[in-house]
């Protein structure tokens, strides 16, 4: 087994580099500054600032509690009623983008940022209009406010409810035009009525408990809600079938998805009692809107009151909006002031907090980490990308990068270790130093396998207690040639191994040779036979050019036999110094890698 020796500059200050940073090891995204920025097209339409705050563009309405919040981090543009073009041209110089039910954010939005939108907020639930595969394609995490406009809509959908039961829009406007129609705007009564509610989730179960108190009958269909919780507000989950064909009133709360994508149509209206009244405060597009109107023709269904519509605004000429026993109000579900502060705070927080790295609890298009696992697994993190960029960083030019093995050696059972981040953060580091993409948690996977890069995990069970959860990570990359032949493991991979100690990531072992330094600054690995002065000779030449020297470690066979020394600067050495780094006798090869 090879020995380890290791000596730390104990008088020289670690130095607070970017990369050690918990920011910059951001499993989402790249602090901004640590971050270059791009060039952008000349078409300058934005007031940037050459400051490093980010620009966070506003494209819709957001309350004033929100805007308050984001302008202490951020540059702030609000530019309303942007065309897709405008909001093409304005997108490449914001790092940020925050948007309502209003604005399309599409695939061409992500190309035109040309890679510096970071975020995308949506001021509300529906991400319907953000194209969640083209963000995560381009790295960009999509966050949402899901909670704070639920009661907004629950009691908007109520208010379309009871009004539509006794006509109160159409009479209102009956006696605004000088008539007094008392006999024919006689509604119906709700209580003891059956009201099914379709989409059991925040809205859908506010929405329930109100109608209770109005003395109604709640049944509600949901594939994916539980039970127990639909029981404990005494509502009883049932089949798509029996909801629609046993309700008089029907309340739409699911998302619009390619499943629900008009899944009231024709064949679901046939289905439905006949003097039926449906309230879509959902999204338009989860009902077929010509076949409501046949429906409403032929007395399927009595009434609709709806906020939400397929195309919005809808044409002035809809047939659907036009139609006498059909209410509409337009897309006001989340517009009450409470709902819009409240909204406006939530999106401004999770924008914030994105931006500045952290990890979102209301990220939309990434896989979700739990904090507790994500604080544990935090020097690891560090660590995971560490190695990722020093493996790759050991492939000779030409090899090509197409078969990488990351191995976590640990006590704990394979269900007790989440490494979906520390894969992220590996591949970020085997990406990032040879491309000019941005990789995170939000993108890994995607990249990789856009690259052909097939990343495969294995787990070493260890012995022992489970306290840590990892002992040692190594990074093996198959099938390649590398720069320096001593990091080719005896079983023939490039092969780098870390752990972490005190909190900092180490690299513990180079190909088949254990070494121990603090992966801080920068790296310089020699291989030599193991004899007196070395160490000596290359830190006069580092000393010289003014390179502090971090840490030291030689890795060896035995003594005066084959090893690794392996050097940590803070500054990068220049060229010259390298040179006369390779041309000491004894050093046989060596290589400089950045961390
Ligand atoms: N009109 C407005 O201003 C307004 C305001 C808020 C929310 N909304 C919309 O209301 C919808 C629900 O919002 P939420 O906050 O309750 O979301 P939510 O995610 O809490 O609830 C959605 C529910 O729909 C269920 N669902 C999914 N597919 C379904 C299917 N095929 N059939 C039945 N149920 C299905 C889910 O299991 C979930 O329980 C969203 O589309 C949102 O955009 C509109
Ligand atoms: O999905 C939502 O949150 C609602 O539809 C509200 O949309 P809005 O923010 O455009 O009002």
């Amino acid at each position: 087994m090879a020995a380890t020796c290791s000596f730390q500059k104990m008088l020289t200050p670690t130095p607070k580099t970017p990369s050690s940073s918990p920011l910059s090891s951001s499993p989402f995204i790249t602090p901004l500054s640590t971050r270059p920025r791009r060039t952008t097209r000349s078409l300058v339409v934005l007031a940037t600032s050459i400051d490093a705050k980010p620009t966070v563009l506003v494209a819709e309405k957001l309350g004033e509690a929100g805007l308050e919040l984001l302008k202490t981090f951020a540059n702030v543009v609000c530019s309303y009623n942007m065309s897709p073009e405008e909001l093409c041209t304005k997108i490449s110089l914001c790092d940020a983008l925050i948007v309502r039910s209003g604005t399309k954010v599409t695939r061409e939005v992500f190309e035109s940022s040309t890679g510096r939108l970071k975020v995308v907020g949506r001021a509300g639930v529906g991400i319907d209009n953000v194209d969640l595969s083209a963000a995560t394609e381009h790295g960009c995490l999509v966050v949402n406010a899901p909670t704070a406009n639920t009661i907004a809509a629950a009691e908007h959908g109520i208010a379309l409810l009871t009004s539509m039961a006794r006509y109160i829009a159409q009479a209102d406007a009956s006696i605004k035009a000088g008539k007094w129609q008392r006999n024919k705007y006689v509604g119906v009564s709700l209580v003891g009525k059956t009201l099914a509610v379709m989409g059991f989730g925040k809205v859908g179960s506010e929405l329930a408990r109100r109608a209770k108190g109005l003395g109604m009958h709640v049944i509600a269909h949901d594939p994916y809600a539980s039970a127990d919780r639909a029981r404990a507000i005494g509502v009883e989950l049932v089949s798509f079938d029996e909801a629609i064909s046993t309700a008089h009133f029907i309340s739409l709360h699911m998302p619009l998805t390619p499943a629900t994508s008009k899944m009231f149509n024709d064949e679901s209206f046939s289905k439905m009692q006949s003097g039926v009244r449906i309230v879509n405060v959902a999204r338009g597009g989860v009902i077929d809107e010509e076949a409501l109107v046949r429906a409403l023709n032929g007395g399927i269904v009595a009434q609709a009151a709806l906020d939400v519509f397929t195309v919005e605004p809808p044409p002035t000429d809809s047939q659907l909006v036009l139609h006498e026993n059909v209410t509409v109000t337009p897309h006001l579900g989340a517009s009450t002031m409470e709902a819009q502060e409240g909204v406006a705070i939530e999106i401004a927080e999770a924008v914030v907090g994105a931006l500045k790295g952290e990890l979102a609890a209301t990220a939309v298009n990434a896989p979700m980490v739990p904090a507790e696992v994500l604080s544990e697994l935090a020097p690891y993190v560090a660590l995971a990308e560490k190695l990722g960029r020093l493996a790759v960083q050991l492939v000779a030019g030409g090899s090509g990068l197409k078969s990488v093995k990351v191995a976590y050696a640990s006590a704990r059972g394979p269900d007790d270790l989440d490494t979906l981040l520390l894969r992220a953060m590996v591949t970020k580091g085997l990406i990032e130093p040879i491309s000019s993409v941005f990789v995170n948690l939000v993108n890994a996977d995607f990249i990789a396998k856009q690259r052909g890069l097939r990343i495969t995990e294995e787990r070493i069970v260890l012995d022992g207690s489970p306290a840590l959860p990892i002992e040692f990570i190594h990074v093996q990359i198959a099938n390649v040639e590398s720069k320096f032949s001593s990091a080719i493991s005896d079983s023939g991979e490039i092969k780098v191994e870390g752990r972490v100690k005190d909190g900092k990531p180490h690299l513990t072992k180079v190909g088949s040779f254990d070494v121990d330094v603090s992966l801080e600054g920068s790296l310089i690995l020699c291989s030599q036979v193991d004899q007196p002065g070395m160490i000596g000779k290359v830190g006069s030449i580092l000393g010289e050019e003014n390179v502090n020297v971090n840490f030291m470690s030689v890795g060896r066979i035995a003594p005066r036999k084959q090893a690794i020394m392996t050097i940590g600067v803070d500054e990068e050495p220049s060229r010259q110094a390298l040179k006369k780094i390779g041309e000491i006798p004894a050093i046989e090869e060596f290589v400089f890698l950045k961390l």
